[in-house]
């Protein structure tokens, strides 16, 4: 099956105190990947947050995804997803299985890409697109690299940064398979609030 739709990733900033009920409104809308992206070091409550995850997941036929930590998903028997100072993706797929959906952040790079391709990555993450609140920083990328890519790569590509209901439709225009979103999602003002943006969304994917 392939890949697409919305690409859920979860900020523990954004979401403190309305963690499980904002995620929970998400998969309600409709959600193709979510991402569990916690950058602190606190190991027992990422377990403990990532475990609960993997519970409603299940519940909503979800797939899960760890950011950054290939022992965490292999512990859970989940996907992860790589930077590229993450790691090498290789004995990432030996450890977690030929079915694990594993990632890797190509930024603007078409070559980075075809690597990560060969190496057994399922996806292939672009960007950022627009401006991020969330990773300011992340190099830019622009809708020719998506132009090229859906000529020479034959595994979903995702764009993230910056993304919103009102940007998104030239990244589907121009072939984007998943739409990785923090912030125009999940920075809302109530649930019912994200619920709607995932479903308008998966209307903008042409998703069910
Ligand atoms: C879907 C997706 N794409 C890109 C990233 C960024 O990964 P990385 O470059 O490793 O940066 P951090 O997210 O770890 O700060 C991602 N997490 N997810
Ligand atoms: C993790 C990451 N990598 C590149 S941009 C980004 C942040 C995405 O968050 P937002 O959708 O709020 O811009
Ligand atoms: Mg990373």
């Amino acid at each position: 099956m392939k890949l697409r739709g919305l690409y859920a990733i979860t900020d523990s900033q954004l979401l403190a105190g309305k963690f499980l009920a904002y995620v929970q409104a998400a998969l309600e809308g409709g959600v193709t990947l979510l991402q569990y992206r916690d950058k602190s070091s606190d190991e027992a409550r990422r377990l403990r947050e990532a475990e609960a995850l993997r519970n409603l997941c299940e519940r909503y036929k979800t797939r899960l995804i760890i950011n950054d930590d290939a022992e965490l998903a292999a512990r859970l028997g989940v996907g992860v997803h790589l930077g590229q100072t993450d790691g090498p993706l290789a004995p990432v797929r030996a450890l977690l299985g030929r079915d694990a959906i594993i990632g890797s952040t190509c930024h603007s790079s078409l070559e980075l890409a075809e690597q990560a391709a060969s190496e057994g990555a399922s996806y292939v993450a672009f960007g950022r697109f627009f401006n991020s609140n969330t990773k300011p920083g992340a190099p830019s990328a622009n809708l020719e690299l998506l132009d090229q890519a859906r000529i020479k790569l034959h595994i979903p590509v995702c764009a993230i940064g910056g993304i919103t209901l009102d940007n998104a439709a030239p990244l589907v225009a121009h072939g984007v398979d998943l739409l990785a979103v923090v912030h125009g999602l999940f920075g809302a003002d109530s649930p019912q609030e994200v619920t709607r943006r995932a479903r308008a969304f998966n209307d903008l994917l042409q998703i069910k």
